[in-house]
This record gives structure tokens, C-alpha cells and sequence, in this order.
């Protein structure tokens, strides 16, 4: 009894999608999306080019909030708030659900001033604490040896990787939950990929990640569950090692097969 009472404290659910449906216009973009994200965990969103990964993804952060024909039905929970309750903060919302997008995309700023721009705008002003939390986000990123005798350089100077982390550093600044990624690696070279992908299994200690990949090994290696998109539809989420290996619905084999997509 115990050791499940133990599995359960460490699987608690932080995102819980409900019969999500989303609209652009007339396009019916994500159909009855229902699932439950548990903490700490990495979460895979697959499925061919159009099928919902992207539109999913932003949904969780209200980032298709900024599009004018957008329709939403359906709710999203994290820890228990549904998020498109009218009364939500969506700024606030935006500090506890960061995001990382396919191209890195520095501000044309120091190094620091990038990771210290979050912060600043939540009202820090206070010179050490910023210090303190640049340092501990590029270290979180895995990327202070790299650059903390150069700090004052821009950040536009530094390699697609490194500035890919830095991009990470500047979400982790403002201390989310969850951190959002769209495709993070797909403009990197494989050194820099593979060091982005071993960040992802450190940060996973502390934050629950959502990631879009276009490239399935990246889902096996990296994930603990992938979600299988197709058309809109969720067509099956699971553990990645059984979803990869011996998945439950035929359309998810023919996909990781090569079948189609
Ligand atoms: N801003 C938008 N306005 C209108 N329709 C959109 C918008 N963004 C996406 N769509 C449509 O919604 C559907 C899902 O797109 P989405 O970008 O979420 O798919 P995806 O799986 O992420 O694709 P990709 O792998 O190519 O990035 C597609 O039919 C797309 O054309």
C-alpha cells in the first residue's frame, strides 16, 4: 500500500486536457484532445506535418489566444486551474508555462540581458538577485562554463546551440513549472542536438516538458509518454517505450513504420 501511495505522489497529474476542440475559422484543428500530463516527466507530440502537435502545444500556454479566428472549447487544467477561466492572468500564466521555439531566437542583447529580461519585467531591479538568477539559469542550461566570462557580448554572436540555450536559460529565468518546446533541435547540427537533448533529461528533474519533434528517434530517446497525432485526432498516447515497440492502435504502427506521413 505504501509503495503506491509512493507511485502516485510521483505521477501527479500537472496538466489534465479535456475534450479539447479547437477551431481556426472553419478549420477544425484538434478534435476531443482528452490527457493527462503527469510532473516531472517528458511528453512527446508526434504525428505528420498539419495533424495538431503545434496548435496542441500553443494551446497550453494560450498562445492562440493572439489569433483573431481561433475557437476553443473543451478545458485545460494545470495543477487543478483550468486556464481559460476568463479571471486567469495569461501573463502570469505565460511565467508558469515558458516556451522554446524552432529557431532559436535571442534578443539582439547581451548574453545577460536576454536571460535577465523576464525577470526584469516581473519587477526585479535588484542587481545580485539578477546576477544570482542569470547564473543559475545558464547553469540550468547548461551553458555558463561556456559563456560567464563573456556575458556583456551579445547573444546573437553565439552558435545555433548555444543560443538555443540561451533561449532555455531566458524561460527557465522566471521559474515555470512547465516548460513548452516547438521543435527545439530541428535547426541545430547533432553535437548541439544531442546536448539540448541531454539538457531535456536534466530539466526533467524539476520541470514537466512538453516537447514537438518531427524526428521519432528524438521521442524514443527522450520521452517517458508520446502522444500520436493524426488529423486533428489524438490517436494514441502511452508509454513511449510501448508505443514505439508495440503500439496499441494500427494507425500509430503504420506512422512509426513508415508507412505513411
Ligand atoms: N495560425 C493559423 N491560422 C489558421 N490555421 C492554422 C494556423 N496554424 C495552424 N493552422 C492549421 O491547423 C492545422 C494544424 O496545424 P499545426 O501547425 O498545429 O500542425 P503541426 O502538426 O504542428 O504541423 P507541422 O508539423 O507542419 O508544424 C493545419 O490544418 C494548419 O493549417
Amino acid at each position: 500500500m505504501r509503495g503506491i501511495e509512493l507511485i502516485q505522489t510521483a505521477n501527479q497529474t500537472n496538466i489534465a486536457v479535456e475534450k479539447l476542440n479547437l477551431y481556426y475559422g472553419a478549420n477544425h484543428a484538434l478534435k476531443d484532445v482528452s490527457v493527462d500530463i503527469g510532473e516531472k516527466s517528458v511528453v512527446a507530440l508526434i504525428g505528420p506535418s498539419g495533424c495538431g502537435k503545434s496548435t496542441f502545444l500553443r494551446s497550453l500556454n494560450r498562445m492562440n489566444d493572439m489569433i483573431d479566428s481561433v475557437r476553443i472549447e473543451g478545458s485545460i487544467r494545470i495543477l487543478g486551474e483550468n486556464i481559460y477561466d476568463k479571471n486567469v492572468d495569461v501573463e502570469m500564466l505565460r511565467k508558469r508555462v515558458g516556451m522554446v521555439f524552432q529557431a532559436p531566437n535571442p534578443f539582439p542583447k547581451s548574453i545577460y540581458d536576454n536571460v535577465a529580461y523576464g525577470p526584469r519585467i516581473h519587477g526585479i531591479r535588484d542587481k545580485k538577485q539578477l546576477d544570482e538568477i542569470v547564473e543559475k539559469s545558464l547553469r540550468g542550461a547548461a551553458l555558463w562554463d561556456e559563456v560567464k566570462d563573456r556575458l556583456k557580448d551579445r547573444a546573437t554572436g553565439l552558435s545555433g546551440g548555444q543560443q538555443q540555450r540561451i533561449c532555455i536559460a531566458r524561460a527557465l529565468a522566471v521559474e515555470p513549472e512547465i516548460l513548452l518546446m516547438d521543435e527545439p533541435t530541428s535547426a541545430l547540427d547533432p553535437v548541439s542536438t544531442a546536448k539540448i537533448e541531454e539538457l531535456i533529461q536534466e530539466l526533467k528533474k524539476d520541470y514537466t516538458i512538453v516537447i514537438v519533434t518531427h524526428n521519432m528517434q528524438q521521442a524514443a530517446r527522450i520521452s517517458d509518454k508520446t502522444a500520436f497525432f493524426l488529423m486533428g485526432e489524438l490517436v494514441e498516447y502511452n508509454d513511449t517505450e510501448k508505443l514505439f515497440s508495440n503500439p496499441n492502435n494500427k494507425k500509430t504502427e503504420d506512422y512509426i513504420s513508415g508507412r505513411f506521413g
